[in-house]
């Protein structure tokens, strides 16, 4: 079980992530976010952590030069795109930036599943989210899940990770109904919007790992 922390923008919540066994922390570049960090700030943080999680930038439809920016600032081990990047796209940041991709898709029916044959040449990982819903400000991030029993039994293309609306509570019941290989969070691990609490990253964390 693979188990990704997103939008980490402060050292304790770094710290907890790591502490608790966290495959994967999540570096928001996405300035709207209420998790976004700059080069600098994501850079500081990540000296602060030598070892540990895989470093994860996510991005949203972002053009080279700030993904140069921040490839520049830190080393990043895997590179999120959380927008509208075609598979053309995926393909070209991966050979420019020479980094894995995990391309985040939003899944409401059996059809958008369909729909990650198109992407599986062009990138190493999926993050499967909730679609945003109507007038939400951001791409991702928003507490919406997705109906888990649409991947049940289904052979996907790449490793991937399941995200949108989980939390402590609820993620051992959407891994067994979903058969997830790994899982994401942001809101779910939040005291506030934007605003991480340890103690329930531990909590997610140890969770995921006992379902
Ligand atoms: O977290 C954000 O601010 C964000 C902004 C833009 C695109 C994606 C974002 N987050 C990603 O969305 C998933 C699901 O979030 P949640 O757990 O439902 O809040 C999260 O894991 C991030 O990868």
């Amino acid at each position: 079980m693979r188990v990704k922390i997103c939008g980490l923008k402060d050292p304790a919540g770094l710290e907890a992530a790591a502490r608790a066994g966290a495959d994967y922390v999540g570096l928001v570049f996405f300035p709207p976010s209420p998790r976004a960090v700059t080069p600098a700030e994501a850079a500081a943080l990540s000296a602060a952590l030598p070892g540990g999680p895989q470093r994860v930038g996510l991005f949203v439809d972002a053009d080279d030069a700030l993904l140069e920016a921040v490839t520049g600032a830190l080393a990043l081990d895997v590179l999120q795109l959380h927008g509208a990047e075609s598979p053309a796209r995926c393909a070209a940041v991966r050979r420019r930036f020479g980094l894995p991709v995990m391309k985040a898709l939003g899944i409401a029916t059996p059809a958008d599943l369909d729909a990650l044959a198109a992407y599986a040449e062009a990138v190493d990982l999926f993050l499967l989210d909730a679609k945003a819903p109507p007038g939400a400000p951001l791409p991702g991030g928003n507490a919406a899940p997705f109906d888990w029993t649409l991947t049940a039994g289904r052979r996907l293309p790449r490793p991937w990770l399941l995200a949108g609306g989980l939390t402590p509570g609820n993620v051992a019941q959407a891994i067994a109904a979903s058969g997830a290989p790994g899982v994401d969070v942001s809101s779910g691990v939040e005291r506030a919007r934007g605003v991480k609490d340890p103690a329930l990253i531990a909590a997610f964390i140890s969770a995921a790992r006992a379902a």
